[in-house]
């Protein structure tokens, strides 16, 4: 595959970062901005972040070539373009559901809640045991509270559903510059699985980063290195 003509969408934890025991730790070395300055340029711009993070998050994990770059932050719920942010309202039960997640977390050491704009993650990476109790309760405030559950990489996240990947995706593609182009999504967890079916309609790539499982991406790279590596090979 090369990338002529391709607008490309890159997760981030998993996919261009590596995972690590604290997400609050995830921030780009020299390496990665480099590299999203040479797609920058390959692509003429049409180069999107589609993450689970919020905005916020997204600014500090990026620093300034955040605000190069197309970016949808919270599983597709929020959007940025040129300044210009696209966000639905924050309910007021994810500050319920967190003084929940708080009140699991301070009686299990290791485990760590993570606040977002438009959502409130449960990590149990570090103590892997605590996983039934978790989704336990993070399946019964999702109930009470009309919360999406979003599943993911030993963690659980209730979260705003209104939108999801592949609805960003696609509300990306509809702008200018992108109509014409082909898109391509590297994205590793079941939150990428949306972005991966939007590729595959709009006539794109799905490129799975990390273990082999059942997926919409029609290609795939073992690692975030090994993705890394491949975007420097198809850059000239
Ligand atoms: O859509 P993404 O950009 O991949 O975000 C998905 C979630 O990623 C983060 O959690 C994951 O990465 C952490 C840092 O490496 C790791 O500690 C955790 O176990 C992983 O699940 C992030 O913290 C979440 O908010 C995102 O929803």
């Amino acid at each position: 595959m090369v990338l002529n003509n391709a607008t490309l969408f890159l997760d981030l934890d998993g996919t261009l970062f590596d995972l690590v025991d604290r997400p609050d730790d995830v921030r780009a070395d020299a390496h990665i901005h480099r590299l999203l300055e040479r797609l920058l340029n390959h692509l003429n711009g049409r180069l999107a972040v589609v993450s689970g993070r919020s905005l916020a998050q997204i600014d500090r994990m990026l620093g300034a070539t955040a605000s190069d770059l197309w970016v949808s932050g919270s599983h597709g719920c929020e959007r940025r373009w040129q300044g210009v942010i696209e966000c639905p309202p924050r309910p007021s039960a994810l500050d319920d559901a967190a003084a929940q997640f708080h009140a699991f977390a301070h009686d299990r050491p290791g485990v760590l809640v993570e606040e977002k704009s438009l959502g409130v993650a449960l990590h149990y990476r570090v103590t892997p045991q605590a996983e039934t109790a978790a989704l336990t309760l993070a399946r019964e405030l999702a109930n009470q509270h009309g919360l999406l559950l979003q599943h993911g990489k030993m963690m659980a996240e209730l979260r705003v559903g209104s939108a999801d990947k592949g609805s960003a995706i696609r509300t990306m593609m509809s702008r200018p510059p992108m109509p014409g182009t082909i898109p391509v999504f590297a994205g590793d967890d079941v939150t990428d699985e949306p972005g991966f079916e939007a590729v595959r309609d709009l006539g794109g790539h799905g490129i799975l980063v990390g273990e082999p499982r059942p997926t919409a991406a029609n290609y795939g790279l073992s690692s975030p290195t090994n993705l890394r590596e491949w975007l420097w090979g198809v850059l000239p």
